[in-house]
């Protein structure tokens, strides 16, 4: 059997980076930057005070008191703003609001609560140093300078940077379009009737959640029966759509697993067993010209899940432009013993949690008691995969094994 390694190097082939794309802002959310972002201007672009108050010249307030409070002459009145042409010399003040420029001449910010808050003469009764509550242009940001890198993901933080050395559009590689495809002759649409045999259908909602999570955009198509022309022909209808397609189901060594016997009619792909518990029978390759990348899980739901978060998160994350890193891993203390199948590594839904032991700052993981590749319900609050190593079948209580950190939400 294949190693989970060689497998996920594999799928890392099917794709390279998407080719990048102009978007405004609002548009770029979620992207990845196709380009260094480099700041033509310096932030702030100009002195500016960091307080509502009164701009000085520091040597005038150094002896100011409560009891011998230093009486100024407001010259001017600067609002954020304004443009910026005033000016004082010793022995006047200008009174300023947050965000204005200063005035030339001056050298600190006093604020309005070291005054008598007064509007044509201002009584000072605490000293401010030079440079007090001013904000210099460039302390933030110097012209010229790289504020963000290629291969970021533009969230809220990233979207404000941009708006901010004045980007109205960037280039970004476009969210990656997921076509999720299931099989099965027994699969009905959630709260349609079910007959004897029937069941309704997950696996496509599971995964369209988990591309919208993953920063993509997801068309579910839902599912096609168990007959090879109609799995072809679905698909060929769904390929221009998309930049990945994700079917599940029909993988297996099933009289009726017609995921192959349609593949090997519409493409190149490869299917095989990884050596892994659950998710074993696994396929990937392309479908089409020019041929789409195509990577078909298991139909078990609890695999599916695993595979997609083993072998589809990396390829999403290297169409996005990213780094096509593995889940997050840590180290944590078992709370219950497990086992595993000799030979394949398991991977065991669990909750990881701060370890409340004693055993000192660290993290204590809890497997589900429903381990069954068919068991979905203990898949919902889980959190985390335990890795059982292939070599290992037993690990007793308080043994420390690496767990896998499951993605908890939109990125
Ligand atoms: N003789 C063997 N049988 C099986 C083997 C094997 O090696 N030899 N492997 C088992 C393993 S492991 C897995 S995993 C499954 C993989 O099955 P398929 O990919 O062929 O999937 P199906 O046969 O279509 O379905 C399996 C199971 O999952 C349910 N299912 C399928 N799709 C959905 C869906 N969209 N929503 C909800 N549930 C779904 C389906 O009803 C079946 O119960 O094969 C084992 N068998
Ligand atoms: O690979 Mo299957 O996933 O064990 O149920
Ligand atoms: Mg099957």
């Amino acid at each position: 059997m294949k190693s989970v390694e060689r497998h996920i190097a594999d799928v890392l082939e099917l794709v390279e980076p998407l080719d990048p794309i102009e978007l405004d802002l609002l548009r770029a959310h979620g992207a990845v930057l196709a380009e260094p972002v480099t700041s033509a201007v310096s932030l702030p672009a100009f002195d500016n005070s960091a307080m509502d108050g009164y701009a000085v010249v520091a040597d005038d307030v150094a002896a100011a008191a409560p009891d011998r409070p230093v009486t100024l002459p407001v010259v001017a009145d600067i609002p954020a703003g304004d443009p910026g042409a005033h000016a004082i010399r010793p022995g006047m003040c200008a009174r300023i609001m947050t965000g204005a420029p200063m005035p030339a001449g001056a050298t600190a910010v006093v604020p309005v609560e070291w005054t008598d808050a007064g509007v044509a003469r201002v009584a000072v009764h605490r000293p401010a140093r030079a440079g007090n509550a001013v904000r210099r242009a460039g302390e933030d940001v110097e012209a010229g300078t790289r504020v963000l890198r290629d291969g970021v993901r533009i969230g809220a933080a990233e979207l404000a940077v941009l708006a901010a050395v004045g980007r109205r559009a960037v280039r970004v590689r476009p969210r990656p379009r997921v076509v999720v495809l299931s099989t099965g002759a027994e699969l009905v649409e959630p709260g349609d009737p079910v007959g004897p045999g029937q069941i309704w259908e997950s696996n496509s909602y599971m995964l369209a959640a988990a591309v919208l999570d993953a920063g993509c955009v997801a068309y579910r198509h839902g599912f096609v029966a168990d007959d090879p022309a109609a799995v072809l022909g679905t698909l060929e209808d769904l390929l221009v759509r998309a930049d990945l397609v994700l079917t599940t189901g029909g993988v297996s060594m099933g009289a009726y697993d017609v995921v192959k016997e349609a593949l090997a009619r519409l493409g190149t792909v490869r299917f095989e067993k990884v050596a892994m518990q659950p998710g074993m029978p696994q396929g990937f390759g392309t479908v089409g010209e020019p041929g789409t990348p195509i990577i078909t899980l298991p139909g078990n739901p609890v695999s599916a899940f695993v595979s997609f978060h083993l072998f589809v998160l990396p390829v999403l994350r290297r169409l996005r432009g990213m780094p096509p890193e593995p889940l997050p891993s840590v180290p944590a203390r078992l709370l219950v013993p497990v086992s595993s199948p000799p030979g394949r590594r398991s991977y065991l839904r669990a909750v990881l949690d701060y370890d409340r032991g004693d055993g000192g700052p660290g993290y204590a993981v809890r497997p589900a008691v429903r381990q069954g590749s068919h068991q979905l319900s203990a898949l919902a609050e889980t959190n985390a995969l335990v890795v059982v190593p292939e070599e290992v079948t037993d690990v007793p209580a308080g043994g420390v094994v690496e767990v896998l950190q499951l993605p908890t939400g939109a990125a």
